[in-house]
């Protein structure tokens, strides 16, 4: 397969205006792109390593292909980083496939956890307990509560062989739980954070669980690299735009706020896994770009009417479905005419969404709202692939062109102390 990118991004509706400086943010991406390329050869980012990397994953394949067999029920116990892109790429499922049902239980909901833990048949469940920290309160607490209800049912021997964790090394409660219960363990690289650990095990783990190919959602992050490497204008390498585009309007035009509204329900998780890469990445010292999800084309009857007409702090990139395949159900013409709908003749319902979603840029664009156009040749592994590369990739550079550093989340920390706390007062 050429190594062409499965997507295309028009800026055209985002015009640089006088006051905006976009060839000098054009510019300072050309020079973090060399840099980026560099830390790739020498390995001090190794995010930028994972798309070529192989033999992580063929360690996996032989739990991999024991739990697709054995399991009925496979829980993925993590939060943020260590769930999200696990959700993202499990959209992607064939509905056909005959592994196991894959849950990603990431909330602490007492009621919800509850009503997926009372299902389920231990014998036939397994445990995938990830955290890079290994000392995530929630993934903690639910492994714990699990451990004692799946103990309880088929024993420890039975219980630990049907765990397994991921975890950076050290001393963290996650690696005590395995190292006591003897489970197999696959290491976290401490140098991946979790919001850019999808590509790693943390999320080609589970997505192989499910049957999505792990090696073409590689294979479009590499195709995303590969390009943005090869020095080209900057102008012409996605991420590269997209940062400049975004810096000049926060900059110069009082964006603060960027909407994703995707066209392809199987893309609503990849959103969420997008919120927490550039609400964690880009929000501190006072900057910040509010990541927004909003769904088409449900969210043209909630949000489109305050996108047009209220606040102009907002940047819209609309993500248009691909085309669609050959569609199982078109409306008949003698019914569209029937009932005044000659429009819809012959239509499939693949037919409206995409005539919806370039409506809905057309008139933000026409409003004189910023709006980038996101086309995909398919929704398939190779596409959320380079979907997240590109989505990475750009919220690095437009970290660097806002000074700020995209790799920590210093101001979460105090509220899991605050919880410790309250939790340790309760007495
Ligand atoms: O992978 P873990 O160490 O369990 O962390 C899970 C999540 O916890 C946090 O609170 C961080 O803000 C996230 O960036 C991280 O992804």
């Amino acid at each position: 397969m050429p190594n062409t990118l499965p997507f295309t991004i028009d800026f055209a509706g985002c015009p640089a205006d006088p006051s905006s400086d976009r060839s000098a943010l054009l510019d300072q991406t050309r020079q973090a792109l060399d840099r980026l390329h560099g830390w790739q050869a020498d390995g001090t980012l190794p995010l930028l390593n994972l798309p070529a990397a192989r033999d992580d994953l063929a360690a996996l394949a032989p739990v991999v292909a024991r739990w697709r067999q054995e399991a009925g029920d496979v829980l993925v116990l993590g939060i943020g980083g260590s769930s999200l892109g696990a959700q993202a790429l499990l959209e992607l499922r064939d509905p056909a496939d005959r592994g196991p049902r894959i849950h990603t239980p990431d909330n602490v909901d007492p009621v919800s956890f509850r009503r997926l833990i009372d299902g389920l048949d231990w014998t036939g469940t397994r445990l995938l307990a990830v955290s890079k920290s290994g000392g995530t309160v929630e993934t903690v607490a639910q492994l714990l509560l699990i451990l004692d209800r799946m103990e309880a049912a088929i024993g420890r021997d039975d219980t630990a062989a049907r765990l397994v964790v991921i975890a950076e090394p050290g001393n963290s409660p996650l690696r005590q739980i395995a190292n006591d219960y003897g489970v197999e363990t696959f290491d976290h690289d401490p140098d991946v954070g979790g919001r850019f650990s999808v590509l790693s095990l943390v999320g080609l783990m589970p997505a192989m669980l499910g049957g999505v190919d792990a090696a073409a959602v590689r294979e479009g992050a590499a195709a995303v690299l590969e390009q943005a490497f090869a020095g080209g204008d900057p102008a012409g390498i996605p991420a590269a735009m997209g940062a400049a585009v975004a810096a000049g309007l926060m900059r110069h035009h009082g964006v603060s706020q960027a909407v994703q509204f995707g066209y392809v329900d199987r893309l609503a998780r990849f959103g969420e896994w997008w919120r927490q890469l550039v609400g964690e990445s880009l929000g501190k010292q006072g900057i910040g770009l509010a990541p927004v999800f909003a769904r088409g084309a449900t969210d043209q009857h909630s949000q489109l009417q305050l996108y047009l007409d209220g606040p102009r702090d907002k940047l819209v990139t609309v993500i248009e479905p691909p085309a669609e395949q050959s569609p199982a159900w078109r409306i008949r013409p003698e019914a569209a005419a029937r009932y005044g709908v000659d429009y819809l003749s012959g239509r499939s319902l693949g037919d409206l969404i995409a005539a919806e979603a370039r409506a809905t840029a057309s008139s933000l664009i026409a409003e004189g709202r910023p709006t980038i156009c996101m086309r995909l040749d398919a929704v398939d592994a190779r596409t959320i692939g380079a979907l997240m590369m590109n989505a990475m990739l750009e919220t690095i550079l437009l970290a660097d062109l806002l000074a700020v550093d995209p790799f920590d989340q210093p101001a979460v920390e105090k509220g899991k102390i605050l919880t410790r706390e309250y939790l340790a007062a309760l007495g």
